[in-house]
C-alpha cells in the first residue's frame, strides 16, 4: 500500500471544509475510533492520554469524552504545554468539553519530570499517544522529546494517533519517536508509515475511515492552493522561483501573457527568451519582464548556447507559447528539453517534445484535446496511463481539466465558457511554471488549474463573456490572497 504526504492530507481536509464537512466532524470520527481501539484492548483500568496542543491532541480529547461513559475506565490526561497554547478551534472546542465529562484528572505539563512524579505512567494500562501528528515541523523540541522517551521507557502498551509522535509522516529523517503497539492513521495510509524501518515504531497500522467525502479528493479545490498562499517571513529574492519562458516568434502576446501570469502567481524573477523580431514588443508590455532577444525570427539551433546558459540560471522552464511549428523550431525544442530539470511544455512545444520523457527531467504538459491526441493520448480516461507511460504530469485542458501524474487523477471543474477566448492557455502555463518552482509536478498542475479557473470565474463575474486573458491575470492575486 502506498501512502500520501501530510501536505496532501492537509489539502484533502481543507477541501472537505470548503465542501461543508467541518474539521470538527472529522475529529469526532477520529476520536471515536481511538476510543473504540482503547476499549478493544482495555475493558477495565487506567487510560493515560498524552496530548499535544494541535489537532492530534484534539482527536484524543474526543476519545476521552467517548471513554468517559464507561465507569470501568479511569482517564488521566496529560496536556503537554498549557491550555492557552492550544491554537486550533477544533481542539479548543473539544478540550473545553472535557470539563463536562467524567475525567479523573487533567494536568498541564511543562516539566516532563512532573509526568513521572504523578505515577500515571506506572499505573497506566494503556497510553494514547496524541502528542504530535502530521503537523510536526523541524527538529523535535523539548518538552516533547523527553515525553517521548518517558512513554517508550514506560513499557505500557501504546496506541499512536495518526502517526507515532516524533515520527516523520513523510518518511524523512527523525530524531526519536514513540514506539507504538498499534497506529491508527486517518483516512489514508501516510507515506512515512510504509517507509524503511517504519514498522519498528508503528507496529500494526490501521487505516481508519473518518468520513472524508469522495469529492474532496476527486476534485481540485481550495485546499490544493493553500500551500501556495503562505510565505515565510525569512524568504529571500529568487526563493519563489526564477522562471524562464521560451516563446514567441510568429506571435508576441502569448509569452508576455505567460510571463505576467507567472509573476502574479508568485514567481520572483521571470525572463522571456524570445526571437529577435518580437523581443522588444514583449519587453514593452511590462517593465516587470526581463527579455532576452534570440538570434532570429524563430527559435532555432543557433540559439542553443544562449538558452543553455539561461536554463542554468533559472529553476523552471516554460516553453511553447507562440513559438510556431517550423521544423527547426520543433528540432530546437527537442534539444532544449534534455537540458531542463523542471519544464512546463505547452502549445507549439508539444509538437517538438519526445515522449517518453527521459528520467531526471520533470515535465508538466498542458495540452488541449487536439494536442493531446497528437501526442498519442486516447481520451480523458487515458490520462493516468498516458502519464505513466510517458513520465509526465498531464494537465489536459477542457470543460473539466483532467490532471494526472500516473499515480492518481484529479479533476478541476471551475472556469467558465468565457475562458474560450485566446490567451487563457498561456496564462495557465505561466501559473503552472510559477507554482512548479516550489512544488512537485502534481501539486503545481492541480494548483495552476484551480487558480486559473477561479481567476477566470472572478473575471467573468466582472466582465461577462467578453473577458480577456489579461483580466484573468488581474484576478490571480485575488484568488491567491
Ligand atoms: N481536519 C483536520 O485537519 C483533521 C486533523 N486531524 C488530526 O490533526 C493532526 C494534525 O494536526 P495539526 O496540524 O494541528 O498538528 P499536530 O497536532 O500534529 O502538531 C501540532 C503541534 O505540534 C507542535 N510541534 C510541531 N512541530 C514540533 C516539534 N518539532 N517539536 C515539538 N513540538 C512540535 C506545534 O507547536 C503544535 O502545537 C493529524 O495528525 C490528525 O491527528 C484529525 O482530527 C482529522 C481531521
Ligand atoms: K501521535
Amino acid at each position: 500500500m502506498k501512502g500520501i504526504k501530510s501536505s496532501r492530507m492537509k489539502a484533502i481536509d481543507e477541501n472537505c471544509e470548503h465542501l461543508g464537512l467541518k474539521g470538527l466532524q472529522l475529529m469526532e470520527n477520529a476520536g471515536a475510533a481511538i476510543a473504540h481501539e482503547v476499549r478493544e484492548r482495555v475493558q477495565k483500568g487506567n487510560v493515560l492520554i498524552v496530548a499535544g496542543r494541535g489537532n492530534n491532541g484534539g482527536d484524543a480529547f474526543v476519545a476521552a469524552r467517548h471513554l468517559a461513559y464507561d465507569p470501568a475506565i479511569t482517564i488521566n490526561i496529560a496536556l503537554i504545554g498549557s491550555a492557552s497554547q492550544i491554537r486550533s478551534e477544533d481542539a479548543i472546542n473539544n478540550y473545553g468539553l472535557l470539563e463536562h465529562c467524567r475525567i479523573n484528572a487533567l494536568i498541564e505539563i511543562t516539566d516532563p519530570q512532573k509526568l513521572k512524579e504523578m505515577g500515571w505512567l506506572d499505573n497506566a494500562d494503556i497510553i494514547v499517544d496524541a502528542l504530535l501528528g502530521t503537523g510536526i515541523t523541524g527538529k523535535l523540541k523539548e518538552t516533547e522529546a523527553t515525553i517521548i522517551d518517558l512513554i517508550n521507557d514506560s513499557n505500557v502498551p501504546v496506541i499512536a494517533v495518526d502517526v507515532p509522535s516524533g515520527f516523520d509522516p513523510d518518511g524523512g529523517e527523525f530524531e526519536r519517536s514513540v514506539r507504538a503497539d498499534v497506529t491508527l492513521t486517518f483516512h489514508r495510509m501516510k507515506k512515512g508509515l510504509v517507509s524503511g524501518h517504519a514498522k519498528e515504531y508503528t507496529s500494526e497500522v490501521k487505516v481508519i475511515n473518518i468520513g472524508v467525502c469522495e469529492d474532496a479528493e476527486k476534485y481540485v479545490g481550495e485546499g490544493d492552493i493553500n500551500a501556495f498562499r503562505t510565505r515565510h517571513g525569512d524568504s529571500h529574492k529568487g526563493q519563489h522561483g526564477k522562471i524562464l519562458i521560451i516563446g514567441g516568434g510568429p506571435y508576441s502576446g502569448a509569452p508576455a501573457l505567460t510571463a505576467m501570469a507567472a509573476l502574479r502567481a508568485g514567481a520572483d524573477i521571470v525572463t522571456v527568451a524570445a526571437p529577435a523580431n518580437v523581443a522588444d514588443i514583449i519587453a514593452s508590455f511590462s517593465p516587470n519582464i526581463i527579455v532576452k532577444a534570440l538570434s532570429s525570427n524563430i527559435l532555432c539551433k543557433e540559439d542553443m548556447g544562449t538558452i543553455t546558459k539561461l536554463i542554468e540560471s533559472h529553476d523552471v522552464v516554460v516553453i511553447g507559447m507562440g513559438l510556431g511549428r517550423a521544423e527547426q523550431t520543433k528540432d530546437t525544442v527537442s534539444k532544449i528539453i534534455p537540458l531542463c530539470t523542471k519544464v512546463v511544455a505547452d502549445a507549439d512545444a508539444l509538437y517538438g517534445i519526445d515522449l517518453p520523457v527521459p528520467k531526471g527531467i520533470e515535465m508538466i504538459i498542458t495540452p488541449h484535446a487536439g494536442e493531446y491526441n497528437a501526442l498519442g493520448g486516447n481520451g480523458k480516461e487515458d490520462t493516468l496511463e498516458f502519464s505513466k507511460r510517458n513520465n509526465v504530469t498531464i494537465l489536459l485542458k477542457g470543460r473539466e481539466d483532467h490532471i494526472s501524474n500516473g499515480k492518481r487523477i484529479a479533476i478541476n471543474r471551475n472556469g467558465n465558457p468565457g475562458m474560450t477566448v485566446g490567451g487563457t492557455g498561456d496564462v495557465l502555463a505561466g501559473i503552472a511554471g510559477a507554482l512548479f518552482a516550489t512544488a512537485c509536478k502534481m501539486d503545481a498542475a492541480c494548483g495552476a488549474a484551480y487558480i486559473n479557473g477561479a481567476a477566470g470565474d472572478l473575471a467573468f463575474e466582472r466582465m461577462g463573456s467578453g473577458l480577456l486573458a489579461t483580466d484573468i491575470i488581474d484576478m490571480i492575486t485575488e484568488v491567491m490572497k
